[in-house]
């Protein structure tokens, strides 16, 4: 690891909202998965339920990628605009080829289970969610300040799938390949590259700007929390 990946902004702020952090990433949700305590006879139940009721979280996140979709389209329009270097475009349109990726997933998920896509209801902490990315999407919102929400969002699921393929996993077979879709080397080397980017923005930025940040950074977190938080609960 080099110094300036080390020592930068994301590492410290990492640390110092350490708890909140482990709470994205650890989430009770994906240790159950992680430990294979998921009772797959309740996840069924659940998620025959949570499809009646529309908060199944496959369906979830389809509409939430369908939103991610053009956030981070804003951020390639930024990073061709203001960033000083040509890689980031690169590294961000890398990404959207993988949301084309995840989309067609989605569409297969939702065969499989044959649940029509176009039925799911957005749960309020989704819309909440979905919100947030609008805003972030406006013309004045800072590169830095986008970059590090995406740098979060992508790495909340990368260390949190991640989790459930580490040595010792007693992951059931069923969600291996959801696992994998984020949790693999590929999309961490991604997520890897998303943060040199942020901790390059962030060294330049003014303190004002480092302030936004760090706050975009804790509203990622609390928004993944209660994005997992609708594996246990019903329609808010
Ligand atoms: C809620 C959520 N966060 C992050 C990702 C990563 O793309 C996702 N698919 N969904």
């Amino acid at each position: 690891m080099d110094p300036v990946e080390k020592n930068g902004v994301i590492d410290r702020w990492v640390k110092k909202h350490l708890v909140l952090y482990t709470g994205a990433t650890r989430h009770p949700f994906i240790l159950s998965i992680r430990d294979g305590t998921i009772d797959f006879s309740s996840f069924k139940r659940w998620l025959w339920l949570a499809v009646l009721m529309g908060i199944w979280l496959t369906g979830q996140d389809y509409i939430f990628v369908r939103e991610f979709v053009p956030f981070a389209a804003s951020v390639l329009l930024k990073a061709s605009k203001n960033s000083d270097d040509n890689s980031d475009t690169e590294v961000v349109l890398s990404g959207l080829a993988s949301l084309s990726d995840e989309i067609s997933w989605f569409k297969q998920e939702a065969a499989k289970w044959d649940v029509p896509l176009s039925d799911v209801i957005v749960h309020k902490s989704n819309q909440n969610y979905c919100r947030f990315l609008e805003s972030l999407m406006l013309p004045a919102v800072e590169y830095s300040v986008v970059f590090t929400a995406l740098w979060a969002i992508e790495t909340v699921y990368q260390e949190s799938f991640s989790h459930c393929l580490e040595d010792g996993n007693k992951t059931p077979p069923e969600l291996l390949e959801a696992c994998q879709r984020w949790g693999s080397e590929g999309f961490g080397e991604f997520c890897r590259s998303l943060k040199k980017i942020a901790n390059r923005c962030l060294e330049k930025a003014p303190d004002e700007e480092l302030k936004k940040a760090e706050v975009t950074f804790l509203r990622v977190l609390e928004l993944e929390i209660e994005f997992w938080d609708m594996s246990h609960g019903g329609p808010k």
